[in-house]
Parts: C-alpha cells; structure tokens; sequence
C-alpha cells in the first residue's frame, strides 16, 4: 500500500479525494465498524435516532469516569462506528464554525489553517440548495445541503415566536455563515433535496471510487498502532473489532505503507492510537509499558464537547410530530413508499425545523453571576462570531420515543448546549496492548461554574420560547427540572400557550438549585440513559 488511513468522516473525505487526484495510488482504508452504503439505518435520515438505541453497533458508546459535578454519574458519549464514522448516524443537523475558530488555531502556530485560507476548501465540501449566491456557501461539491421539505410548522411556530417575543435577536435566513453567533434561523440539514437520502461522507466521498481496484476497505478492523521507523509512519497494526465482529480471533496484522499513513479516527479514536504508537504524555506512556517515541503531552488533553440537556413538553394532539415513525414499525412502513418514490415525508426528515444560536444579553450576564461574566470577559467579548449557547427544537421526543406511546400524548423538546464548554476533560488509553479496551475517559462536564450557569439560563429561555409556541400543551414532568409545587416555576399541563406578552417565570433560589440539578443529572445523558424500548 502507498497510502493508509481510518475510515470516518474526515477520512473518507481524504481517501476519496486522493483517489480522485491520482486514481493510481494504492489506499487502504482500516475501519473498525461496518459498511454503511445503502443501509436503511445510514440513509434515511429519520432513523438517526436508532443508532443510539442501546444494542446499536453502528456507534461506540464511550463511558466516562462517574463524575461528582454529574451527581455521581457517568457521562455515556456516542461516536460513530461505520465506514464514513459520525457522518452516517449523527442528526444532520448543519453546524458551522465561527471565523474565528479557525484563526485561533492559527494564532497557535498552525499556519495555513486560518479562515480566508480555509474557506476555500469549506465551500468545495457543499452544494448548499436553500439560499443562492452566498460569498460562504459552495454550490458545486459532494454533500448536499437542504432545507427541510416535510414541514410540520414546527419551525415556523418557534420563529414566529422568536420574532415577537425575543426582542434581542433577530430571524436571520442563516446562521452558518460563519459570522452570525446571535440569531434564530430555519435549520438546514445533510440531506439530499432529490432523494431525501442522508448525505454522509462515505457515500459522497468514498464509495464512489469502490470500483477503483486501487482502493481497499477493510471494516471491522480496528488499529493497533502506527508503526514507526526512524522517526516515519511506515505502517499500521491492526485487529479485529470487539463489537462489530463479535466472536472473531483477534489476530494482529502488520500492514505497510510507502507514502503516507493517515489517523482520523475520531476524538476517541486518534489519541488512543496515537498513545500506543508512542505519541503521547510519558506519564501515560509509561504506565502502560510503551516506549515514548515522541514526547507530547497534549495528546488526549482539551477534550471539549457540547454538553446539553433536553426537556420535554406536550404538544395539541393535531401536531405533526416524528414519533410515530420513531415508535411504530407500521407508520414507518406506511411512510416508506413516498421516500422512495419522491424522497419525501417523514422518513426524509431529521425533526429540526429551526435553531437559535445564542450570545447573552447584559441583563442576563448580570442576572447569572460572577462565573459566566467572567468567562464572557475572557472568551466571548471579543470574538462576536462566536454563539455561547444553541437551542435546537425537536418536533418530537427522540430520547424516549416510547414515552409519547405509553403518555398518548404528542410530544416536542428542545436541546440546549454549551458551543465553547469551560469545562475540559481527557481521553486515554487504558491498555498498551488491547485496542478493543475502553478509553479512559473524564469529560470533565459541569466541573466550571460559568458553564452550570450557562446551562440554566439556556434552559430558561428554552421554556420562555416553547411555552409561547401554539402547539405547546405543557411541560413533561420527568423531563424537566423537580421544581416544587407552590413555586411559580412548577411545571403544569395546560389548555394552549401563554399569551406572547406573558411575563417570564420567576425562578426563586430553590428553582435555579433545580434546574442545576437537572443539568447535572440529565447533561449529555447520551440518550442510553433514557432508552427502553425502540423499533428503528
Ligand atoms: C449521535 C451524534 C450526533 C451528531 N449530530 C451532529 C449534527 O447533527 N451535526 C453536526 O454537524 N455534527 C454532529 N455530530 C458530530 C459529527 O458527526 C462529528 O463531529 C464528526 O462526524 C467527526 O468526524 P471525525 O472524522 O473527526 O470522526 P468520526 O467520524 O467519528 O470518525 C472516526 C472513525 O474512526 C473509527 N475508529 C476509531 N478508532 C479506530 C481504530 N482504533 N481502528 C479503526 N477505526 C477506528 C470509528 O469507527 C469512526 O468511524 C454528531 C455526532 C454524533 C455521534
């Protein structure tokens, strides 16, 4: 082999574009999950959810140490496990960067990473269908971008509420132009507009060139190490993979590569196979008997992740949700035959409608302590194109689908994250030896005050939003915070919305304790902690 690399999002990317420069040169792909091409669980995107049912394999779910800023629970993290990795189970949900972002990582000596000479490159990935002629926007390259075709009003609902009620943010037609970091938009999403097929990076990328005998796949592989040789990759050590080959004997293979060997592999995937070829923080190395071939202790540091939480709500019994298709095999089946034949309906849907990217006004720095408005001063003021928080509204209920059945009642929630987390973990490898081992991992969530606060002021403005939108029948109890019951914050069932004008709740101490519990409790459940029963 000339070229050898891991099979995820970034990685197919690469592979399919070296392939399609040089078609002569000879690529291995090692990739520890299966095939995804054609699979109903890859391509129709309404099935996102069932990836992360708890016997998918089609994910890695990667459990974190029990945390005390967690209540004592252990963070379950999903990434995925398939050829074209987080691309073919993840939401489709299009999320941009800020400018910033990446000339911060050239401020850090990574020259040529900035944003004017990474834009370029941004574009050549999309065909972005919703709005034309945009200077940020590609209109020729593999993934497509769409807005959503089976509209539930859902997203209309929460925009028209945004547009009344929130005065300090406006309705822009997008929020991924790398600049906008304060606005509400409809949501766009990785689908292909013709055929309502998800677009990941292996189909658009990588199976394109399958008939290019120069190009091999290997799945169900999972490396080792990269060999290294007077200080050059030369190679790869691999085995089987624990999960998506069950019961196979586990053999090691050596496998080399004369030009070039690529790790993507992912957040957990790359530190761990850098840490045992020997690239790493000695004091990890050496508890694990491997030789420290490059001496950087970096890897698997800064670990960073969106964490977020999800309340739920009922919504009027007329509303047009996705949890049939997510609970019931026979309403996924009745919807099967418009996908096929016109790539529409709700086998073509992703359930985002709309989104919020969200800066804080300076009454509400004011009104959430010293933590978050010290974190602002140091991070946020001066880079405006950066959001704080996301709020993204689901029309449905995907944590527990079989909640709404067993409640027979509709239900909507909405997921509000942390875009830049203070808090910031680790991931480790635990065995120099065993590759199917797993990491040893601390995401350090909700260790940092400034992003507890955060998280309850998100969730506040979640509830002022949703309990304005007219489909809004009331608050879950269990999926909101345990407020008590005289307190005006209590949750209720109710007739309809609160009129626009309607003042915000008042949260008394008790309240915000709550709801920082419910961050702590429920933040980056990883959905398994919610999971019962599921038919995708
Ligand atoms: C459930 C979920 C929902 C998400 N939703 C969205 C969304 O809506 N919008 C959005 O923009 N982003 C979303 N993301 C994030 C996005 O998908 C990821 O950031 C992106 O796919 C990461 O790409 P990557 O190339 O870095 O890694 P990955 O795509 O994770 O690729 C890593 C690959 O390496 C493989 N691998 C790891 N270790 C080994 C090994 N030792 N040997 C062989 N193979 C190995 C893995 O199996 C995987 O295929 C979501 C992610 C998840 C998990």
């Amino acid at each position: 082999m000339e070229i050898s690399e891991l099979g995820g999002t970034t990685a197919c990317v690469v592979a399919g574009r070296l392939a399609a420069a040089d078609p002569s040169l000879k690529i291995l792909i090692v990739e520890s999950g299966q095939h995804s091409r054609d699979l109903p669980c890859h391509v129709q995107p309404c099935r996102f959810i069932g990836n992360l049912a708890r016997d998918s394999t089609t994910v890695s779910f990667n459990v974190a140490k029990a945390s005390p800023h967690l209540n004592g629970r252990a963070a379950v993290v999903p990434c995925g496990r398939s050829l074209g990795g987080g691309s073919t189970v993840n939401f489709m949900f299009y999320a941009r960067g800020a400018a910033s972002d990446y000339d911060d990582w050239e401020r850090f000596s990574n020259k040529g990473w900035s944003f004017n000479e990474l834009l370029p490159l941004i574009k050549k990935i999309e065909t972005f269908t919703p709005i034309s002629d945009r200077p940020t926007h590609g209109y020729s390259g593999p993934i497509q971008i769409s807005a959503s075709r089976t509209d539930f009003g859902f997203g209309d609902q929460f925009l028209d509420v945004a547009r009344t009620y929130d005065r300090a943010r406006p309705v822009v037609d997008d929020i991924n132009d790398f600049k906008t970091a304060n606005a509400y938009s409809m949501a766009y999403r990785y689908v292909d507009p013709v055929t309502g097929k998800r677009c990941d990076a292996a189909s658009r990328y990588l199976y394109p060139h399958s008939n290019n005998p120069n190009i091999t796949i290997l799945v169900g592989k999972r490396v080792k190490r990269v060999i290294i040789e007077s200080g050059r990759a030369i190679g790869v050590e691999y085995t089987t993979d624990a999960i998506s080959c069950p019961g196979a004997s586990g053999e090691l293979v050596t496998v080399k590569a004369s030009k070039l060997v690529v790790v993507s592999a992912g957040a957990f995937g790359s530190p761990s196979i850098l840490e045992r070829s020997g690239i790493g923080s000695p004091s990890v190395l050496e508890k694990h008997d491997i030789r420290v071939l490059v001496d950087l202790p970096g890897v698997g540091e800064n670990y960073q992740d969106h964490l977020g939480t999800c309340p739920a709500f009922y919504a009027s019994s007329e509303t047009e949700t996705m949890d049939d298709v997510w609970s019931d095999p026979k309403a996924l089946a009745a919807q099967l035959k418009e996908w096929e034949e016109n790539g529409t309906g709700k086998i073509a849907h992703n359930a985002i409608e709309a989104a919020v990217k969200v800066r804080l006004t300076g009454e509400q720095l004011a009104s959430h302590g010293p933590a978050l408005r010290s974190r602002w001063e140091t991070f946020f003021q001066h880079s405006p194109d950066k959001p704080m928080g996301m709020i993204v509204p689901f029309s449905g209920f995907p944590l527990d689908p079989s909640c709404s059945g067993s409640l027979g009642r509709k239900l909507i929630c909405a997921i509000y994250y942390i875009m830049y987390p203070e808090s910031i973990g680790s991931v480790h490898i635990t065995s120099g030896e065993d590759a199917n081992l797993p990491v040893d991992f601390d995401p350090d969530y909700c260790s940092n005050p400034g992003d507890v606060a955060l998280l309850t002021l998100l969730y506040k403005m979640t509830r002022e939003l949703t309990r304005r939108m007219p489909m809004y029948r009331g608050d879950v109890l269990a999926c909101h915070p345990n407020f008590s019951q005289g307190s005006p914050a209590a949750c209720t069932e109710t007739n309809g919305p609160v009129p626009m004008d309607a003042p915000d709740i008042m949260y008394t101490a008790a309240d915000n304790e709550a709801i920082e519990k419910f961050n702590r409790d429920k933040g980056k459940s990883s959905l398994l902690d919610y999971y019962s029963v599921f038919y995708l």
